[in-house]
């Protein structure tokens, strides 16, 4: 390089200055290089240096200039993009903390049983007669929910092994589980058409501008009916998918927390009866969810309100809403890691479609226990009625929690009766106490709601009245797992199936005695004669 540069001053490139005087540039041109008759230019560049002509080393001279060049701006950008990802990182812990490990799954329901939809309709004409305004919430007051959850941490959702959940059944039964805890299916995306935009790592990204157009300026015509934390849109995207848009309270902190717990408890997990989060919007104090929309009310409305015009839901449809959300409880208990407690679990909260498919919504109060957890210190929320007495009592929370709101949501369904109802005798405002009452007092068979035009069999009606008080049982220890709930609704479904096996077993878990048991002390003085449990099914389901 220094005889090159040496040559390149003898031949008169004034222009040429030594690269001494540069730094790290090697040389440069200047106009008199247009001074140099050509003819001498070419003779000195064609002249052979250490066998290559100076032609060549300069060509390769200026390529090494422009490599090195290169090299530095890559170097400035692999920088720059490292700083940038730690920028998102820390604003993640103001807006939701979504992994991008989170799994989307899965593979298909194969439990799922398809009645058509005239099944589970009794059609009357009865307009609606009872006003549901019956939530009471405890401590929704929307002041700070202190607990010991942390705030910021970044969360991963994976699916467990079916074979690590503690089998209390033999292998037979970890078999069933396994069949009862797959989930997920492959849906159309009501995103198909839209670009795919989302700086969370998740979901859609909507503007302010697409959920107004959306809903026609949130215009009241398009209220889905208002909740704790926001008013409910009914919206339908550019490309013609039809959403519910909830849009919180204005108030940024509270938001922000309601915000971030629904999408980091299902912002990323796929289950047929979870509604599925679509996506989010995020601008200035603006916090709003935008769901799947679902078309055929919730329980709420089918068992008390509004959609009781529509005809009242027979049995089947009852137990079908059901199973699908103890299915999708299994899930969110069971099979994914860190498990979500719900908290609200209550009739509102279990949206219907229109094959009549529960689809759990209304994550807003939602935890996440970790696998090492066996509870967490929450401040009390939840719906009067709902509630598990241990978490009511000490704040201690975990999934039993939710299983004892499954068991009230369940004899509601059966029931046709609020958990909570004040214009009931003084013995009949608590569900739970007056059933308890009733199947010690062997009446189980009238507790039964009045409204269904085909009854459930006798058979049917223990196996989930048991089912129910399992999960109301004041220890929580003793409450089943929601897989097994699954299991055991699944057999109410099924009543053939479960009649061969228990002919093979000679034994069934839904015996009388159970059902005796689990009434506990309301039953103790009353007991329910052994010969009920094999009445004759008069009325097939
Ligand atoms: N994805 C959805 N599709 C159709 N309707 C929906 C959807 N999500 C919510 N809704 C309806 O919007 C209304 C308000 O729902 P939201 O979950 O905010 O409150 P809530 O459950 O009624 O009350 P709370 O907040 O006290 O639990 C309910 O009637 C609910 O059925």
């Amino acid at each position: 390089m220094v005889s090159l540069r040496k040559k390149l001053c003898l031949i008169g490139f004034d222009g040429l200055v030594p690269i001494e005087n540069l730094g790290t540039a090697e040389f440069l041109l200047t106009s008199n290089l247009q001074k140099m008759s050509s003819g001498s230019l070419n003779a000195e560049l064609s002249k052979k240096y250490g066998g290559i002509k100076l032609w060549v080393l300069i060509g390769i001279s200026v390529g090494a200039f422009i490599v090195l060049i290169l090299g530095i701006l890559s170097i400035w950008a692999m920088f720059r993009r490292k700083s940038r990802r730690t920028l998102d990182k820390n604003s993640l812990c103001r807006i939701p903390n979504v992994s991008k490990e989170i799994r989307v799954d899965r593979v298909g329901d194969q439990s799922t049983n398809d009645h058509p939809e005239t099944l589970f309709l009794n059609i009357n004409d009865k307009s609606s007669d009872k006003n549901s305004e019956k939530i009471v919430h405890l401590g929704r007051s929307r002041s700070s929910d202190v607990d010991n959850v942390s705030q910021c941490s970044s969360i991963y959702h994976h699916e467990r092994a079916c074979s690590s959940q503690s089998g209390e059944e033999g292998s037979s039964g970890n078999a069933r589980k396994q069949s009862s805890l797959s989930y997920g299916l492959v849906m159309p995306s009501p995103l198909i058409g839209l670009p795919e935009i989302s700086h969370l790592g998740w979901g859609h990204w909507f503007t302010l501008r697409d959920l107004e157009n959306a809903t026609n300026r949130f215009s009241p015509e398009c209220v889905l009916g208002e909740g704790g934390y926001g008013v409910v849109y009914r919206g339908r995207l550019v490309n013609g998918s039809e959403v519910a848009v909830k849009k919180l309270l204005n108030n940024l902190g509270q938001a922000e927390r309601e915000f971030r717990v629904e999408v980091e408890a299902i912002g990323n997990v796929r289950h047929k009866n979870l509604v599925r989060l679509l996506g989010y919007c995020i601008e200035g104090i603006q916090r709003m969810l935008v769901y799947e929309y679902v078309n055929n009310g919730n329980l709420e409305q089918w068992l008390h309100g509004a959609m009781r015009q529509h005809g009242t839901l027979t049995w089947e449809a009852r137990i079908k809403v059901l199973l699908g959300t103890a299915r999708a409880l299994a899930y969110l208990h069971e099979a994914i890691e860190p498990k979500v407690v719900h908290r609200d679990i209550k009739s509102s909260n279990i949206l219907i479609d229109n094959e009549f498919n529960a689809k759990v919504s209304d994550f807003g109060l939602a935890k996440l226990l970790g696998s090492g957890e066996s509870h967490i210190t929450t401040r009390v929320m939840g719906t009067f009625g709902y509630v598990a007495p241990e978490y009511a009592n000490t704040g201690l929370l975990n999934e039993k929690s939710d299983v004892y709101s499954f068991g009230v949501l369940l004899l509601e369904a059966v029931t046709g009766r609020d958990p909570v109802d004040y214009s009931r005798p003084a013995n009949e405002v608590n569900l739970v106490e007056w059933l308890k009452m009733m199947v010690g007092n062997r009446r189980a068979e009238e507790v039964v709601d009045p409204n269904l035009e085909v009854k459930p069999t006798t058979r049917a009606l223990k196996r989930v009245l048991l089912v129910a008080l399992k999960c109301v049982d004041p220890d929580a220890e003793k409450r089943p797992k929601m897989s097994q709930v699954v299991r055991m609704l699944e057999t109410d479904e099924f009543p053939y199936r479960e009649d061969r096996r228990s002919r093979r077993s000679r034994t069934t878990s839904m015996d009388v005695e159970s059902m005796k048991e689990s009434c506990g002390s309301a039953e103790t003085e009353n007991r329910v004669e052994p010969s009920e449990s094999h009445t004759s099914e008069t009325n097939n389901a």
